[in-house]
C-alpha cells in the first residue's frame, strides 16, 4: 500500500475525472471489494469523492493503470455502432408474445456463459452421426429407457393436475354457494388425491433427472476419453493444422454443450410434447369453445416468441464468440507472459484485451436490453391472456356453460400448454446447437490418422544394428504442399557412427529427423532401418524403444523429476532413473534440490534452468537405451558453461549408438564421423571436419562465417 498523495500522475489525475469511478455503482463495488479484502484504511463512503487523504491499495492502483491504458485504447478504437438502438427496435416491432420466461431465462444464462466457443469459421461443416451417438448411448440404454418412462409418467401426471385442481375449486365453490356440508370432509378426498399426485409427480421427476444425469455424465465421460484418445492418435500434421486451444475446446465446451442438449431434449422435450398434447385434450374436454379461441391465438404468440427468442439467441451466440475472442487474447498473453514481459508489452496486451472486452460488454449490454424488453412484453401478454381467458370463461360461466372449477382447470392447463410450447421452441434451437457441437466432437472421433500409432513389424533389439538409410526422399509438409523441403534426399547413418547435418536455417535439417521419427511419411522415396522400410515397422516400437530424441527446447511435464525421466520408460525402477540421470550429468544437481528426485519442475519445467532441463531430457531419452539418438540442436540454447556440462553428458550418451546431430554451432560437431552440408533440400557436401575444411566449400564458408560472428 502507499499513500494516495504519492500516487503517480496517472492515479491522481484520473480518479475524479474518470467516468467509471464517478458512477455510484462502481464506487460501491470498489468499496465492497476493498473492504472485503481488508485493504482499505479509510472508509470511502459512496457520497465522498476520493481525496488526497485516501490510502490506495494495490488493486486500486492496478485498476487505475488499466483504466488509463483502456482510455488510450478507446481513443484509437473506432466507436462501436449503437447496436442497442437497432436491437430494441427489432423486437419491439415484432408481435408481443406469450410464455417467454423460459426463453428469457435461457438467454440470460447465455449472457453469463463464458465458456469459450470456437470462433474460427470452418471450411467444412462436420455432420452429426446418429450411428456414432448410438455407440455411446448403447451401454446406458437401460438407464435411458428408465429415464424416458419416468419422464413420460411425470408428464402424464402433469396433465392430470389441472383437472384435479378444477375438482378442488368446484368443491370450494359449491361450499361457498350452498353454505352446507362439512368443508374439511368434502375437500379432504380431492385434496389428498392432489397431494398424492404432487408427491408422485415429484418422485418421478427426481427419478428421471437422476437417471438422465447419470446417462448424460457417463456418455460425456466416454466421449471425452474416446475423443482424447482419438486426438492423441492423430498425425503430427493434424496438429500442425489445428490449434491446440480449439482441440481442447472440443473436449470441454463442445462435449458440455452436447451433454446439456442431450439431457434437455430428452427430459423437457418428452415432457413438453406429452403435456402439450395431453393438456390440449383436457382443454377440449373442459370447454371446446374456449379451446377454439386458444387454438387461434396461442400459436401466433408462441411463433412470435420463438422468432424473438431465436433473434436473441443469435445475438447471445455472437456475444459469446466475442467473449471467447477476448479470452483468447488473455490466454495468449498469460501463456506467453515471459515474452510479453521481455518486450515490455503489458500495455499493448492490456489494450488489446480491453478492446475485445469492451466489444463483448457492448454486445452483452445490448442483449440484456433486448431481454428486458422481451420480458416486459411477455409479462403484459401473459397477463392479458389470463385476463382474456377469465373474461371469455366468465361469460361462459354466466351462461352456465362452464363451472368455476372448469375455468380454473382451463387456466392452469392453458398455462401448461403455453409453457410446453415455449419450451419446445427453445429445445429446437438447443437441439440444433447440441447436434452441431456433437458433430464437431464426432468429426475427430472418426478421423483416422495416416500413420497409425501401433502395428507393424519389430526387429529383435539384440540383432538391431541401427543403420538408417534415407533413399531418394521427396517431402513437403502437408500444410504447405507446394513447398518442397527435401528433394531426392539421400543419406546413410552407419551403425554406431555419428553423422551431423549442417546448413542454412530453414534448409530442412529438422525435417530429416521428423521423417526418421515417422512424424510424417515422405511423399517419395523410403526411409529404411536395418534395410527395412520404416513404414512396415511398428511406430510405437520405433519411437518407444529404438529412437531417442533430444531437441533444442526440451518440454518437461509439470510433475516430479523422477516422473519426467520415467516418461522415457514407464516401467523403469527408481534405480534405473538414477542411473540415467547420472549418465546425463543430472544426478548431482537433482540431489542438490531439497526434494531431490521428487522436486516438481513446474509447468513445462519452468522452475529449472535451460541446462538442467536439457540434462533431464537427455536422461529421459537415455533411459530407454535407444539404438539411435537424434540430437536436434541440443546445446544451441545454452550458455557456454551449461553447454560444456550438457555436451559432456551427450558425448557419453552417444557412445555405442547411431547418432544424428542437427547442428547450428559447428564447434559441437567437429568430432562427428561424417558431416553433411544441406542446401536446397539435399546434401551437397559430406566428409569429416578436416576433409570439408580442406575442400574449401560450403562448410568451410560456414565455419568462416561463424568465426567472424564470434562463435568458436
Ligand atoms: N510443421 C511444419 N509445417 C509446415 N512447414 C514447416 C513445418 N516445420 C518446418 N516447416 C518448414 O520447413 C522448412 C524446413 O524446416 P526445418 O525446421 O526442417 O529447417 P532447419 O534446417 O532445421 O532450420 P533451423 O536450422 O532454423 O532449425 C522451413 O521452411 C520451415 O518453415
Amino acid at each position: 500500500m502507499f499513500h494516495f498523495a504519492r500516487c503517480s500522475r496517472l492515479t491522481r489525475g484520473t480518479v475524479t475525472s474518470d467516468r467509471f469511478l464517478s458512477s455510484q455503482k462502481t464506487r460501491d463495488f470498489m468499496i465492497h471489494h476493498l473492504n472485503r479484502r481488508g485493504q482499505h484504511t479509510v472508509p470511502w463512503s459512496s457520497s465522498q469523492t476520493p481525496s488526497t487523504q485516501f490510502t490506495v491499495s494495490a488493486p486500486v492502483r492496478i485498476w487505475r493503470q488499466a483504466q488509463k491504458v483502456l482510455r488510450l485504447a478507446s481513443r484509437r478504437q473506432p466507436r462501436t455502432p449503437n447496436i442497442t438502438l437497432k436491437f430494441i427496435l427489432g423486437p419491439a416491432a415484432l408481435t408481443v408474445t406469450a410464455r417467454l420466461i423460459g426463453t428469457v431465462a435461457h438467454c440470460e444464462a447465455d449472457v453469463n456463459n463464458n465458456v469459450p466457443v470456437e470462433v474460427q469459421v470452418k471450411e467444412k461443416i462436420p455432420e452429426f452421426s446418429w450411428a456414432v451417438l448410438w455407440e455411446f448411448v448403447r451401454p446406458h440404454l437401460l438407464a435411458l429407457i428408465g429415464a424416458i418412462i419416468l419422464a413420460f409418467g411425470a408428464a402424464a401426471l402433469n396433465i392430470q393436475i389441472p383437472l384435479m385442481l378444477g375438482d378442488l375449486v368446484n368443491v370450494v365453490a359449491r361450499h361457498m354457494r350452498e353454505q352446507a356440508g362439512h368443508y374439511v370432509r368434502d375437500i379432504q378426498a380431492p385434496a389428498m388425491k392432489l397431494l398424492g399426485l404432487y408427491g408422485l409427480q415429484g418422485l418421478l421427476t427426481s427419478g428421471y433427472i437422476i437417471l438422465l444425469s447419470r446417462v448424460g455424465e457417463r456418455v460425456a465421460a466416454d466421449m471425452r476419453t474416446t475423443l482424447f484418445m482419438s486426438l492423441l492418435r492423430q498425425d503430427v500434421a493434424f496438429f500442425d493444422a489445428n490449434k491446440t486451444g480449439q482441440l481442447v475446446n472440443r473436449l470441454t465446451s463442445d462435449i458440455q454443450e452436447f451433454k446439456s442438449s442431450f439431457k434437455l431434449v430428452i427430459s423437457q422435450g418428452l415432457r413438453s410434447a406429452t403435456q402439450t398434447v395431453g393438456c390440449f385434450v383436457s382443454l377440449y374436454i373442459i370447454s371446446p369453445k374456449l379451446t377454439g379461441l386458444t387454438v387461434v391465438v396461442l400459436p401466433c404468440l408462441v411463433g412470435a416468441g420463438a422468432l424473438i427468442g431465436s433473434f436473441l439467441r443469435k445475438l447471445s451466440r455472437k456475444a459469446q464468440e466475442q467473449v471467447a475472442k477476448a479470452t483468447g487474447v488473455a490466454d495468449e498473453a498469460l501463456g506467453n507472459v515471459r515474452t510479453v514481459r521481455a518486450f515490455a508489452m503489458e500495455d499493448r496486451e492490456l489494450e488489446m484485451y480491453a478492446a475485445e472486452v469492451k466489444k463483448s460488454a457492448a454486445m452483452n449490454e445490448a442483449l440484456g436490453t433486448g431481454i428486458a424488453v422481451f420480458q416486459g412484453l411477455s409479462n403484459i401478454v401473459l397477463n392479458c391472456i389470463v385476463l382474456g381467458t377469465i373474461f371469455a370463461g366468465g361469460s361462459l360461466m354466466a351462461r352456465n356453460d362452464m363451472s368455476p372449477g372448469d375455468l380454473m382447470s382451463f387456466l392452469v392447463a392453458s398455462q401448461t400448454v403455453q409453457r410446453s410450447l415455449a419450451s419446445i421452441s427453445i429445445l429446437f434451437g438447443q437441439m440444433v446447437r447440441g447436434m452441431s457441437a456433437g458433430a464437431r466432437v464426432f468429426e475427430y472421433l472418426t478421423l483416422e490418422p495416416s500413420v497409425p500409432l501401433t502395428g507393424g513389424g519389430r526387429i529383435p533389439l539384440k540383432s538391431l544394428t541401427g543403420r538408417v538409410d534415407f533413399m531418394n526422399i521427396n517431402f513437403s509438409y502437408p500444410t504447405r504442399p507446394g513447398n518442397q523441403i527435401l528433394k531426392n534426399f539421400n543419406l546413410t547413418l552407419p551403425p554406431c557412427k555419428t553423422v551431423a547435418i549442417v546448413g542454412e536455417s530453414g534448409g530442412g535439417k529438422s525435417t530429416v529427423a521428423a521423417l526418421l521419427e515417422r512424424f510424417y511419411d515422405p511423399s517419395g522415396g523410403v526411409v529404411m532401418l536395418d534395410g527395412l522400410d520404416i513404414r512396415t515397422l511398428d511406430p510405437s516400437w520405433l519411437r518407444g524403444h529404438v529412437i531417442g530424441f533430444i531437441s533444442q527446447e526440451p518440454v518437461l511435464f509439470g510433475t516430479s523429476v523422477m516422473e519426467n525421466i520415467r516418461f522415457g520408460k514407464p516401467s523403469a525402477t527408481d534405480a534405473e532413473v538414477m542411473a540415467a540421470a547420472k549418465q546425463a550429468n543430472a544426478h548431482n544437481f537433482i540431489t542438490g534440490f531439497p526434494d531431490g528426485y521428487n522436486t516438481v519442475v513446474g509447468e513445462r519445467g519452468v522452475t529449472l534452468s535451460g541446462g538442467q532441463k536439457q540434462r533431464i531430457a537427455i536422461a529421459r531419452a537415455l533411459i530407454k537405451n535407444p539404438s539411435i539418438l537424434i540430437l536436434d540442436e541440443a546445446t544451441s540454447a545454452l550458455d557456454a558453461e551449461s553447454e560444456r556440462v550438457v555436451q559432456d553428458a551427450l558425448d557419453r550418451a552417444t557412445t555405442g549408438r547411431t547418432v544424428l546431430i542437427i547442428a547450428h554451432r559447428l564447434s559441437t560437431i567437429r568430432a562427428a564421423d561424417l558431416i553433411c552440408v544441406m542446401s536446397n533440400g539435399r546434401i551437397v557436401e559430406a566428409g569429416t571436419h578436416l576433409d570439408l575444411l580442406s575442400k574449401g566449400g560450403l562448410y568451410a564458408e560456414l565455419i568462416k562465417r561463424q568465426q567472424s560472428n564470434g562463435h568458436k
